[in-house]
């Protein structure tokens, strides 16, 4: 490689790990992050006179917002995303309403689910059973509130009747969405996993090795109420090459994971309609979920034909725009404080500054 491009590289990873460049990511997400959720706001009115109309311009709103981490993960970090999944199942991809079941090892889960929904132009409508907690979170919690997120406090007899309600108002909903669920419950953790193990043997289940013994209640009333509005399950086993566990900071920080998604396309009607057979179905699942990861840990790659989406341009396109808009007037802001005069305030903007380019590391 020519000296000068090595180093060009060089420059660039050394940019991607600066405070500055975290300062400026996060502060951009941030305000632009409340500024979409103050216009969700504004649609609010429109729900009584076009309901579905005011869920499209969610779904774009939503998306401002949820691809600029997208962004971050394929164009700043330059994550890798392979895809091991049959043709036939592929073509159906993004064209359909589906229940995707994945398991939950990693921090960046979500995210990478994310990066795959932009691939097939399904992120602004991406639903998911999430822990009633997470609707607080600002900016990613109260724009979920206005893309009718399923919310649950995992405590079934509380659950039962808002997480009905809220998959039964997801019929009608206008855009193809995946509706994800992480039917464990909860990330896996060793512990988890010892105590999920006992409650297998108790209820005469086999053990899982890479798994968390399966919540079945959630899955199955998923599957009733969505039943004629979703086409099918999409079975995905994600994991990350070279037994790497990502996190956002590494993400942030400009480090390149390989991502790995295995997925098979399972028509809704041959699940039982019987919650008992549904949960058995479930467990079985996972059963086979588990033979995945053995396959993974023993070969490093999934079975099956590898066809990996594209990135596509527009999360980065919508990064910009943002840093654009939002990046100017900081400046402006930061040049007016340090011209005022004032030498309290120019010392504590300086300070500011020192300490954003200062490295930490
Ligand atoms: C082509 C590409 C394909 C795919 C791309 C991939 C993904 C992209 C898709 C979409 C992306 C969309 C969004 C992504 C963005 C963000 C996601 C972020 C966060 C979400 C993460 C979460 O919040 S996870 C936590 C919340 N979710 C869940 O819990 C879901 C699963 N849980 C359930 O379904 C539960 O049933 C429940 C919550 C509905 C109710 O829970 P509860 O515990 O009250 O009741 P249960 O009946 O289920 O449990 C009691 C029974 O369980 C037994 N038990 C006790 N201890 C354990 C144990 N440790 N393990 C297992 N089981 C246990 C207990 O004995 C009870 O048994 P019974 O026999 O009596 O029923
Ligand atoms: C661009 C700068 C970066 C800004 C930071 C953005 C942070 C976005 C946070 C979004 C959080 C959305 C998803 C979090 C996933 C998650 O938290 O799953 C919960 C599960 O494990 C179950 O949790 P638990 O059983 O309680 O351990």
């Amino acid at each position: 490689m020519a000296p000068h491009i090595k180093t060009k590289m060089g420059v660039l990873g050394i940019l991607k790990t600066q405070l500055l460049c975290h300062l400026i990511i996060c502060y951009v997400f941030l305000v632009s992050g409340i500024l979409i959720n103050l216009l969700q706001l504004c649609t609010l009115p429109l729900w009584a006179i076009n309901k579905q109309l005011a869920r499209k311009i969610n779904c774009r709103l939503g998306y401002s917002i949820a691809s600029q981490l997208v962004a971050l993960l394929e164009w700043w970090s330059g994550t890798a995303c392979t895809l091991y999944t049959d043709p036939e199942s592929y073509q159906l991809y993004g064209k359909e309403n589906a229940i995707v079941v994945l398991n939950h090892n990693f921090e960046i889960d979500f995210l990478t689910g994310w990066t795959f929904c932009e691939r097939f132009g399904v992120l602004g409508s991406s639903k998911v059973l999430a822990k009633k907690e997470l609707s607080f979170v600002p900016v990613i919690g109260w724009m979920w509130y206005f893309l009718e997120i399923v919310f649950c406090k995992r405590k079934w007899e509380e659950d039962r009747k808002t997480v009905v309600q809220s998959l039964q108002n997801l019929r009608d909903y206008p855009e193809n969405f995946w509706f994800l669920l992480h039917c464990e419950g909860t990330r896996f953790t060793e512990k988890k996993h010892k105590i999920s193990m006992e409650v297998a043997e108790k209820k005469g289940l086999p053990k899982l090795k890479y798994h968390l013994l399966p919540r079945t209640k959630g899955f199955c009333v998923t599957v009733e109420n969505l039943r004629g509005t979703v086409a099918a399950v999409y079975d995905s086993t994600l994991n990350f090459r070279n037994n790497e566990m990502p996190t956002l900071l590494g993400v942030l920080n400009g480090k390149k994971y390989h991502a790995d998604l295995y997925v098979r396309r399972i028509p809704l009607h041959s699940i039982p309609e019987d919650e008992s057979e549904c949960a058995q179905w479930l467990h079985k699942l996972y059963q086979e979920k588990d033979e995945f990861q053995e396959h993974y840990r023993q070969n490093g790659c999934f079975p099956g034909p590898v066809t990996s989406p594209p990135r596509r341009p527009w999360s980065l396109l919508n990064w910009l725009f943002w840093v654009c808009v939002l990046v100017y007037p900081i400046c402006m802001f930061l040049l007016q404080m340090l011209l005022s005069g004032s030498t309290v305030t120019v010392l504590f903007t300086l300070l500011f500054c020192l300490a954003g380019i200062w490295d930490v590391d």
